[in-house]
């Protein structure tokens, strides 16, 4: 039997069902040397006080304080890695002209193993600050680039899923940000899949290559054929943009009669380990495509108001379970937090549901009954993350990874103020996926390992 590393003791929240949470007001949480949580009890149970006690006294009791709550790590399903010198810049064009005029031209730029180092460690560092404990990262098309985002991963700590893009069409790829030929960039990513898996110190699998089509403009069909075969080859994850924008949408059926998700079905590249991001235009065929093969949905809110020409159909999604979590989609929306992305997606329901034009009657103006609620986003930002990278993290259970975040709300800079006689506990779990910002972040850890620590 492994060792107990640790045990944490103070109150917690979780989201166990879809739309509802748990509070634990006094939990005592053990972790093994593994990082695997071993044991959860509360008040209730007749060995906590021994237990507590015992910990005390090895010296391995975190005991939290009143205004800290202990909260399962956040799943960030949609990262694009090189755009983060981009971010808070550069939203005013649409997709195709937004790649090609600002995307492109710096994604090119980390060919260049020294701006790749200058960039990559900042990104890591600021997404766990925020909480995001698994990030599943596009890097760019260069292979020891994207090996170096997952040794940095590695480096700090955090549950890495990274992806060597692929972009081979010509007619949709600058000359100077394009693979050299399709042969060349199925072994590249081949490569790129062995590097990472044997990086030094990734035994334990906390970095893990994803194969990444960019979307079905940028590839051309062998290009597609050959990432399926590697698909199969290694069953690892697969990440791609799916019906993003009309301008995407339509190019799929201009150029195969198909959508997106049958598109990539066909190639092989849709599995129970896939990550479609975005996926706006879906149609019932394609709901149904994704629930048979196991795939998942990265909901991307605040990138879908400035590039998805549409509201996505996030209550439809989570209605018919659909695999669904959230992603920041960095530098399509510029903040690197998936607490921000909660009230997003919150908000981009909202405005889904009432619509917006004035000229229309009110009840003709939205789409009624879509919204979603604060609880069904934190829900996605952590279990449904954690199903879709298919590990065992957003919960504090028996047997999962011990994946948390500390926010104490009695930080002198907090934007997050609860008063105990007036708030529920519903009330101050709203507060804090609404309000939490980075300084309210105090301690985060990845498999146990403690990556944050303020
Ligand atoms: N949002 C977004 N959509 C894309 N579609 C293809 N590439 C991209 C990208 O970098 N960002």
């Amino acid at each position: 039997m492994s060792e107990i590393k640790f045990a944490v003791l103070g109150q917690f929240f979780h989201c166990p069902i879809k739309g509802d949470f748990e509070y634990a007001k006094k939990a005592l949480i053990q972790v093994d040397n593994n990082g695997t949580i071993v044991s959860v009890m509360t008040e209730a149970d007749v060995e906590f006080q021994t237990q507590v006690s015992f910990f005390s006294s090895k010296s391995k009791l975190i005991e939290l304080s009143s205004s800290q709550y202990l909260m399962p790590g956040m799943v960030d399903l949609h990262v694009h890695a090189p755009q983060f010198p981009q971010a808070g810049k550069g939203l005013d064009l649409p997709l195709y002209d937004w790649l090609q005029d600002y995307t492109f031209p710096l994604e090119a730029k980390f060919a260049d193993m020294d701006f790749t180092k200058q960039i990559y460690p900042s990104l890591v560092k600021s997404l766990l600050a925020n909480g995001t404990t698994s990030a599943v990262y596009f890097a760019t098309i260069h292979k020891d680039s994207s090996v170096e985002l997952a040794r940095e991963c590695l480096k700090q700590g955090q549950r890495g899923y990274v992806g060597k893009v692929n972009m081979d069409e010509a007619s949709q790829c600058p000359p100077f940000y394009i693979e050299h030929s399709t042969a060349d960039a199925l072994k590249d990513t081949e490569l790129f899949i062995q590097e990472v898996i044997g990086l030094e110190g990734n035994q334990h699998q906390l970095v893990s290559p994803v194969l990444t089509p960019r979307f079905v403009p940028s590839c051309t069909s062998e290009m597609l054929q050959g990432l399926g075969e590697l698909a199969q080859k290694y069953q690892c994850h697969v990440q791609t943009h799916c019906s993003e924008s009309d301008w995407a949408r339509d190019y799929s059926q201009q150029m195969y009669g198909k959508t997106d998700a049958e598109i990539y079905r066909d190639f092989g590249l849709m599995t129970n380990r896939t990550i479609l991001a975005h996926s706006i235009f879906l149609t019932a065929a394609d709901h149904a495509i994704i629930k048979e093969t196991g795939a998942s949905i990265a909901h991307c809110p605040l990138s879908n108001m400035y590039f998805a020409n549409a509201a996505m159909q996030t209550r439809e999604i989570l209605d018919n379970d659909l695999k669904c979590g959230l992603g920041s989609d960095l530098a399509g929306a510029p903040i690197p937090s998936i607490f921000h992305t909660c009230l997003d997606a919150v908000n981009h329901s909202r405005v889904r549901e009432d619509g917006t034009s004035t000229y229309l009657a009110a009840d003709t103006r939205g789409e009624s009954g879509s919204r979603i609620s604060f609880l069904e986003s934190y829900w996605m930002a952590t279990v449904g993350g954690g199903k879709a990278i298919d590990a065992k993290v957003g919960l504090f259970q028996v047997g999962f990874e011990f994946d948390a975040l500390v926010v104490d709300t009695a930080v002198s800079d907090s934007n997050i103020f609860i008063i105990d006689e007036m708030d529920s506990d519903k009330d101050k779990l709203e507060k804090i996926i609404t309000l939490n910002n980075r300084q309210n972040i105090c301690k985060v850890w990845v498999k146990g390992q403690l990556v944050v620590n303020k």
